[in-house]
């Protein structure tokens, strides 16, 4: 079945301009769609804890902000972007007592309600705008003039309005610049797992991670495995952004190109599909996400032990060296722009 896709011209921006709209969180996406939205005419609040690392961030921007709580109440919009570990609590300490009939509830990924830890009340509009991307290229390219493609999705229509309020609400952060698909919560919840998971996170990271084992193993300079293995994969995949993985091939050389047919399928092959649709069935029968939220229920001391184990791989020591002659690469990750 065709796909439901909708560009500038198919949203009103007008409809989030004239509802307050109250953002819980100001991490990654949290302070790309705030400030978005406040630089598109939307009147914003920001939900911090009090103790948020985040508030001098905020009032830098001249953003208001109040607890969660707060500004649940004041709002029309309620858009949750805190850790999806954190909102179930979240939700049902500060956000329920405040979310009246006619309010809409949104979020910026599926999670909580796909596997049912959030049940909003029937009289609520729930909606889903999810960029596809980072947080803060989702500003930095709203403040260049372009956008990255989101996701929207209904799960309930209380107000007869929820999907021309969830499309202006994208147009407000710059999706509809470059494209909405309508989508439902399961399939972005889903496909989004899957993708971080399989390819954009945890495939990528350690097929570069693996591919600088083997080479600084066989007594090739660190230096050399980072460039090949890191550095210029961003080049080789930018070719892919632009024009499609026969872009890549015609810039490549033709042995790359040979290579690349000969050898890919040796990486990525039977035993890794196979693994792949794995990954997808713990995705849909709910697993993943009782383990992710058993994890952080016991203090993550899993996660904590990986994020370690993965700051300290070599990679990471070699990149920073080299990436520090390159002061083009070596921008720093701000909450402005
Ligand atoms: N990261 C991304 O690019 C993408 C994320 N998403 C989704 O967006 C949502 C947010 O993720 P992300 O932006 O990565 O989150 P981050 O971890 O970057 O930021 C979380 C923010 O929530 C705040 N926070 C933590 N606990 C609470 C609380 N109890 N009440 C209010 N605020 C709280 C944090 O405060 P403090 O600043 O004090 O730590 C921080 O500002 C998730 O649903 C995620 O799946 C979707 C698409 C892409
Ligand atoms: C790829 C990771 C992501 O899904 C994203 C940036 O889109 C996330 O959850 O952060
Ligand atoms: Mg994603
Ligand atoms: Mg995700």
């Amino acid at each position: 079945m065709a796909v439901e896709m909708f560009y500038d011209d198919d949203a009103d921006l007008s409809v989030i301009q004239g509802r307050k709209v109250a953002v819980i969180g100001y991490g990654s996406q949290g302070h790309a769609h705030s400030l978005s939205l406040r630089d598109s005419g939307v009147d914003v609040r920001i939900g911090l804890p009090e103790g948020s690392k985040s508030r001098p961030k905020v009032a830098e921007q001249g953003l208001e902000v109040g607890t969660p709580a707060e500004v649940a109440a004041w709002a029309d919009v309620i858009m949750i972007l805190a850790p999806d570990t954190v909102q179930r609590r979240l939700y049902a300490e500060e956000i329920a007592p405040n979310l009246t009939a006619g309010k809409a509830l949104f979020f910026g990924h599926g999670l909580n309600i796909r596997y049912g830890l959030i049940e909003p009340p029937a009289d609520v509009d729930v909606c889903m705008v999810a960029p596809k991307g980072p947080g803060h290229l989702v500003r930095r390219q709203f403040v260049d003039g372009k956008g990255v493609p989101a996701l929207i999705a209904v799960e309930q229509d209380a107000t007869g309005n929820a999907q021309a309020l969830a499309l202006s609400y994208a147009k407000g952060i710059g999706g509809t610049r470059a494209g909405v698909i309508k989508t439902t919560f399961k399939e972005e919840t889903e496909t989004d797992l899957f993708g971080e998971q399989a390819v954009l996170c945890g495939g990528a990271s350690a097929l570069v991670q693996t591919g600088f084992e083997v080479l600084t193993e066989a007594g090739y300079a660190p230096e050399v495995a980072y460039f090949e293995c890191l550095h210029e994969l961003k080049l080789i995949v930018d070719l892919m952004y632009e024009g499609g993985i026969a872009r890549m091939r015609y810039s490549v050389s033709d042995t790359a190109e040979y290579g690349d047919y000969t050898r890919g399928p040796r990486v990525i092959n039977p035993a890794v599909k196979e693994e792949m649709r794995k990954i997808l069935a713990e995705i849909q029968n709910g697993d993943f996400a009782r383990e992710l939220i058993a994890e952080d229920d016991n203090g993550r001391p899993n996660f904590t032990k990986f994020r370690e184990e993965g700051a300290a791989h070599p990679i990471e020591e070699t990149g920073k060296k080299l990436r520090a002659m390159m002061s083009w690469v070596d921008r720093p990750i701000t909450e402005t722009a």
